[in-house]
């Protein structure tokens, strides 16, 4: 193999023949590192057998890329290049065993996208009409796994994920955060000055509303069910003329065919989302972890002050406390918690023990790796 740090040729024939020869080493070592994760799949069916063999390692994901990330020298940024990896892993995953991925859909929502970031391209999607939908079809063993949104960071908490996860046996595997950029988009046939109307999701028309009443204020706003939806509606309109434009992400923007007028229009750019992966299975430590807890709290003074101390007392960093109605008793809490850790850390681990103590219910929802990009 040639050394990488060799001297850069300065003309275009040689900078290619260069580029040429880097394609065929990298295509190479693809080839190879995919050919071990077929051994690998071999392994574990011959270790685990059956239907009990787990292919989908997040722990080991999540290793590999933060390993990338931290061993690069550039001139690619960190991000970019463990994007790349994430897609080998994914090619390499699927030809272990292909992935049914269950999210809430339509094909082209900023879950879909989330679904990508997280798995790769290499996935079987399976879109789902609601996020209950989504549960269940992983909980029936339709789909591997599911993606969901959990927070936004301007709408705040998705209770439908939150209730979900009161009668469901699925563990988290997994989260992934998405800054949520909006693009104003047409069919390519038509010509931006002549549109009448802007489709969106109610709440996307809201976060660029500053945007739209400094650029298009005499157009005519339409909520639809989706960005994903007014997207479709965009290209359906272009395909007989009418010059309707959608406001909608990147994946609906392929999908559909649409071409950019104005990208990131979102009147917060911190605008940001995170979804969670729901699957069947306990994620071994990745070293970097955090934990998710459902607590029914008994209904006494002081109950949410003694569950937080066990916290505070054993050094374990709280990140998330959200309150739901319990729905068992009127005016019975459960609280979801998140913290930094594995619940098989020693300090995770007694903090877990005393909650049990002072709870009547706790549910470990699932100790997963922090998410890397
Ligand atoms: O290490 C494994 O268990 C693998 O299956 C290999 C591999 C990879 O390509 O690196 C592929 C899929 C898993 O999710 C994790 C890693």
């Amino acid at each position: 193999m040639s050394n990488s740090k060799q001297a850069v040729p300065d003309t275009l024939p040689l900078l290619r023949d260069r580029i040429d020869s880097i394609d065929s080493q990298i295509q190479m070592l693809i080839n190879e590192r995919a050919a071990c994760a077929q051994k690998v799949a071999d392994v574990k069916l011959a270790e685990q057998g059956g239907d009990a063999v787990v292919f989908y390692r997040p722990e080991r994901e999540a290793q590999v890329l933060r390993r990338v990330m931290e061993r690069n020298e550039g001139p690619l940024g960190n991000e970019e290049m463990a994007k790349i990896f994430r897609q080998v892993m994914s090619s390499c995953l699927a030809l272990e065993r292909p992935m049914r991925i269950a999210f809430l859909g339509p094909e082209g929502t900023f879950t879909q996208q989330a679904a990508l970031k997280h798995f790769g391209k290499s996935i079987i999607s399976a879109p789902m009409a609601a996020i209950d939908e989504v549960f269940r079809e992983v909980e029936s063993g339709a789909a591997n796994y599911g993606v969901v949104p959990v927070e936004n960071s301007t709408e705040g908490v998705v209770n439908h994920t939150l209730d979900s996860f009161r009668d469901s046996r699925l563990k988290i595997c997994g989260e992934v955060e998405e800054r949520i950029h909006h693009h104003l988009l047409v069919s390519p046939n038509i010509n931006a000055d002549d549109v009448t109307h802007i489709y969106s999701h109610q709440q996307s028309l809201a976060q660029c509303r500053a945007w739209l009443d400094r650029y298009w204020p005499h157009v005519e706003r339409v909520a639809v069910s989706s960005n994903a939806e007014a997207a479709r509606l965009a290209a359906d309109a272009g395909r007989s003329g009418r010059a309707i434009a959608a406001i909608a992400g990147e994946v609906a923007c392929e999908l559909y065919g649409l071409v950019k007028v104005s990208s990131n229009i979102e009147d917060r750019p911190d605008n940001t989302t995170r979804f969670l992966i729901v699957g069947n299975q306990d994620v071994p430590p990745s070293g970097k972890d955090k934990t998710s807890l459902l607590i029914s709290a008994k209904n006494e003074p002081g109950a949410l002050y003694r569950l937080l101390e066990a916290f505070e007392r054993h050094g374990v960093d709280m990140t998330r406390l959200e309150t739901r109605p319990s729905l068992m008793s009127r005016w019975g809490y459960i609280f979801y918690i998140d913290f930094v850790g594995h619940y098989l850390d020693e300090s995770c681990r007694a903090v877990i023990e005393e909650l049990r103590e002072r709870a009547s219910e706790v549910k470990v929802l699932g100790s997963y790796p922090v998410a890397v990009l």
